[in-house]
Order: C-alpha cells, then structure tokens, then sequence
C-alpha cells in the first residue's frame, strides 16, 4: 500500500520514473547562464558592475513569482487535473526559456529577464507539481525516496549542462547554447504529454483526482456539506480544544479552506487573515527552521554556482573557465548517484536534524578551503556534493510534520520560502561583489566578499539546525529524528502538543 492508492511492483515503477523525467530539462536550462557567466558580459556590453547584477537578476528574477505563486499551485491541481496542470506549466518553462534564447540572440537583457521571469513561473511550478505527485502516490512508504530520487535525476540535467553547455558556447556561440536549453525543455515536456494525449498511453497513474471528484466523492460517501467541514476547521483554527472532532471529518478530504472557501460568506480579508491563521496555529516550530534552512542551503549553492566558474577559474586555473566549470559537475554527478542512497537511509533510519547540522558545517568547511587555502579546488568542490546530497533530505520531513491535508500546502510554502531566498540572496552577493570592485586587485576582492557571504550563512544555518535538533527532541519526540512516523500518529502529537500549550 503506498499514499493513497495502491500500486503493483510495476506500476510503483512506471510512476517513480515518469515523476524522475519531469525536471531534468528545467535544470538543464535553469543554469545556463551560470556555465556562461564568463563570457555573456561581452555579449551584453556590460560594464563589470552592470554585468554582476544582470547575471544575479538572472537568477533573482527567476525566483521573483515564485515567494506567492507555489502556495497556489496545489489549488491549480486541484481544479484543473495533472494533464491540463502539467501542460500549463510546461507551456510557461517553454514560452520562457524562447524569450530568454531571444533576448540572447538578440543582446537585449529586458527580453532575457521577462524570459527568465515566466520560466521561472514555469518551472517552480513543475517542482511543486511533482511534489504534490509524488507524495500523493507514495505518501507513508518510500517517499524519502521518491523525493530525493526526483531531484536527483533532475540535477543530472545540471551534471548535462556543467560539462556541455560552455562547449557548445564556444562552438556555435552563446545563443545556440540557450536555443539548446529551448529544445532539450521541448522535448522533454512533448515527451511528458505524450503520455496524457495519446490515446495509446493514456494513464490514469499519472493523475491524482481533482477538486470536483473529491467532492464527489467526499459527499457521496457521507453527504457532509463542504460550506460546514471548511467552517468546522475554521472554527477548529481558533479553538485547538475540539481536536478529534474536526481531525476525524478533515482527514476524509484533500481540499483545503485556504483554496476552496468560496461558498464561504466571508469578506477576502476574513479569509486571508483565517488562512494565515490556520498556517500559524497547524504548521509547527520544526517546519519553519526546516524551511530557514532550506532558505540559506539554496541561497548558498545556487549563486555559487553562478559564480564559481569564474572564481575558480582566476583563482586557480589562470582564468580557464572550462575546466573550473568542468569541476562543478562532481556534486551534481555525487547527487545523481547518492541521492537516492540518502533517500533510503533516511527513509530507514531517520536522523533528519543531524544531516542538517552537517550540512552546514561542509559548506562552512569547504567555502573556507576555497576562499583561505591553496589547495587544489577539486579536493573542496567535492565535499561540497556531501551537503549538496544532505540537503535533500529536508523534502521528506515536510510530510511528517504535517498533517496529510496540508501536505501540498506544506510544499508550496517551502518552496516560496526557498524562493523569496533565491531572490534576495542574489541580489545581496550581487551588491556585496560590487562594493569592492574599486579595491586593488577588483574581481578576486569581490569574489573573496562573496564567499564571506557564503560562509556567514553557513554558520547561521548551524546555528539553526542545532536550535530544530534541540526543539525536535525536547518538544516534538524526536519525530524528525526517527524513522517514518503515520498521519495518524503525526496528528496525534500534533493534538497533544496544542493541549499542552
Ligand atoms: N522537489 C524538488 C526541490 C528541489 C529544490 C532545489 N531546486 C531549486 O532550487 C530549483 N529552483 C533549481 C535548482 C537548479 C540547481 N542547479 C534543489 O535542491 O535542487
């Protein structure tokens, strides 16, 4: 038995790969201008300080629609089903990922921001599909993972990217390299919906049921008006005391009142301030940490990655680009293959807070033997894979944190969590690179600021994961700490614990 349905050997299977191919060309186009960083400011015209914002814009602007849009992408799925959900957000990786190869060709950075602004739309909205898929057919068995086997084959796109896209920059120019992002995301995405619309494989596995079967459903079996279960948990939000009551009719449904409250007589405020307050009192203390910490692990490697080619490469390689690109692929490749490995040893033996804590501490070290040490960079660069695999174990203690109907909220609140990081950070090392482009030796001084950036965030997320270690253990039993623990035991702590406070 697996989340919600029940699934043969082979179907567990079917589902579990076809889940794997819904990223790997996103990433794949996602850090094309990190593999280009060294070259685009020619293209662009750019002077040194003009270029550093472009690029971390680049990236920013990506992240921009994401703070707001996952929280709704659940309540998207509901109303319209997985193919027309899936054909949507594909439509918006593609239509993005052309302007931002137009903007290219065409030396226009407004194009390539409205181009990374709708690709990002697009391509948020993908991740957060795939997680609510994903936890919807393996929820309670082996969805560690599927999580982690998910990202990991997605990151193989970036591995694709890390070794190809500069190569075919050099061969063919900067433009045919982003067209090459275009085409690999069309693709892939054609070869999705393939699935869906061809009468042959048409497949009922790949779905999960919208809002108006659920309520179908839901009041066919025991005729419980909508209007009254959603005010019932309303009414539950502000009192904690009529626990089993209100858990007891909202385990039976998948629709939530922050999405589907609109046979409700309220005011948008009322109801805005309702869900908030619902946020509040349902997701706990280790689930906020969980996702600071997940706000500083992305801030950290993704606008690394954007830079680390040329860092590196000045550092030491005498400015050869290529290779010090070449390099970055070793935590991408790491993730691919330990990725699922993490998955299942998680999924066995639990330990989320102190992969957490050793996460932090290995960017911390391997940031510091980059920005203080000679040594070759290849020895920190593939410590830096440990972490970037440790990461992954974040996704899996979403769902047991929270209850099951707030697990697709859950998701969408992490990752625009995760979102609002990868648009300020950005921004920050963009400013932090700048400010001391007029000290001597200019480019090398503003990588070492960056990298300072790195390492403070570092600290602060070991300071975090100790405070999740110390919280999951004195007030939450360990339940992060221990091997995978039902909904219903999950909505039993979560009733004693609000008892208690
Ligand atoms: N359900 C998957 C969550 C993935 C989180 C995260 N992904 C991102 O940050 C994406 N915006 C793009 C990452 C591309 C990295 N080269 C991740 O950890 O990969």
């Amino acid at each position: 038995m697996q989340g919600n349905v029940s699934l043969s050997k082979w179907q567990t299977i079917f589902c579990i790969a076809n889940l794997a191919m819904l990223l790997p060309g996103v990433y794949y186009a996602y850090d094309i201008p990190a593999s280009l960083y060294a070259v685009l400011q020619n293209e662009l015209g750019s002077n040194d300080e003009e270029y550093e914002y472009q690029m971390q814009l680049m990236y920013a602007l990506y992240s921009f629609p994401n703070i707001i849009l996952p929280v709704g992408v659940g309540a998207v799925m509901d109303r319209l089903g997985t193919p027309k959900s899936i054909t949507v957000v594909f439509f918006f990786v593609i239509l993005g990922q052309i302007l931002t190869s137009l903007g290219v060709a065409n030396k226009s950075f407004y194009i390539i921001l409205t181009g990374r602004t709708i690709f990002g739309i697009g391509g948020e909205s993908v991740n957060i599909v795939q997680g609510n898929l994903s936890s919807y057919f393996f929820n309670g068995s082996f969805l560690s993972f599927v999580l982690a086997f998910n990202t990991s084959v997605a990151r193989a796109g970036s591995v694709a990217n890390d070794l190809l896209t500069r190569r075919i920059q050099m061969a063919y120019g900067s433009a045919f390299a982003f067209w090459v992002g275009t085409l690999i995301c069309a693709v892939a995405s054609a070869l999705w919906l393939a699935r869906f619309y061809s009468k042959m494989s048409r497949n009922q596995l790949l779905q999960i049921p919208t809002n108006s079967q659920a309520h179908v459903e839901y009041q066919n079996e025991s005729q419980v008006n909508l209007t009254e279960q959603v005010e019932a948990r309303m009414k539950h939000s502000s009192s904690n005391s009529s626990t089993e009551n209100i858990d007891e009719k909202g385990m039976q449904t998948v629709i939530l009142p922050v999405f589907d409250d609109t046979r409700m007589d309220m005011s948008i405020r009322q109801k805005a301030f309702q869900n908030i307050k619902y946020v509040y009192q349902n997701f706990p203390l280790p689930f906020w940490l969980i996702c600071a910490d997940l706000l500083i692990f992305n801030g950290i490697m993704i606008p690394f990655n954007l830079i680390q080619s040329s860092f590196v490469g000045d550092k030491f390689f005498g400015g050869d680009d290529v290779t010090a690109k070449g390099l970055m692929s070793i935590p991408n490749t790491a993730c691919v293959f330990l990725g699922p490995l993490i998955g299942i040893i998680q999924d066995k033996k639990g330990n989320l807070p102190f992969y957490l804590i050793a996460c932090g501490g290995l960017y911390f070290i391997s940031h510091s033997l980059l920005t203080f040490s000679n040594m070759p960079p290849i020895i920190a660069i593939s410590l830096l894979s440990f972490p970037y695999v440790f990461q992954l174990t974040v996704w899996p203690c979403i769902p047991k944190l929270l209850q099951e109907k707030d697990v697709s909220l859950g998701f969408g609140i992490a990752t625009a969590i995760m979102n609002l990081g990868l648009f300020l950070v950005p921004i920050i090392v963009a400013w932090v690179g700048t400010s001391a482009s007029d000290l001597k030796n200019g480019q090398m001084k503003s990588f070492y600021n960056q990298e300072y950036l790195f390492l403070s965030m570092a600290f602060l997320s070991i300071i975090i994961s100790i405070i999740l270690f110390d919280v999951d253990k004195r007030r939450f039993a360990s339940i992060l700490s221990n091997v995978k623990i039902e909904d219903k035991d999950t909505v039993e702590l979560h009733s004693s614990i609000s008892k208690e406070s």
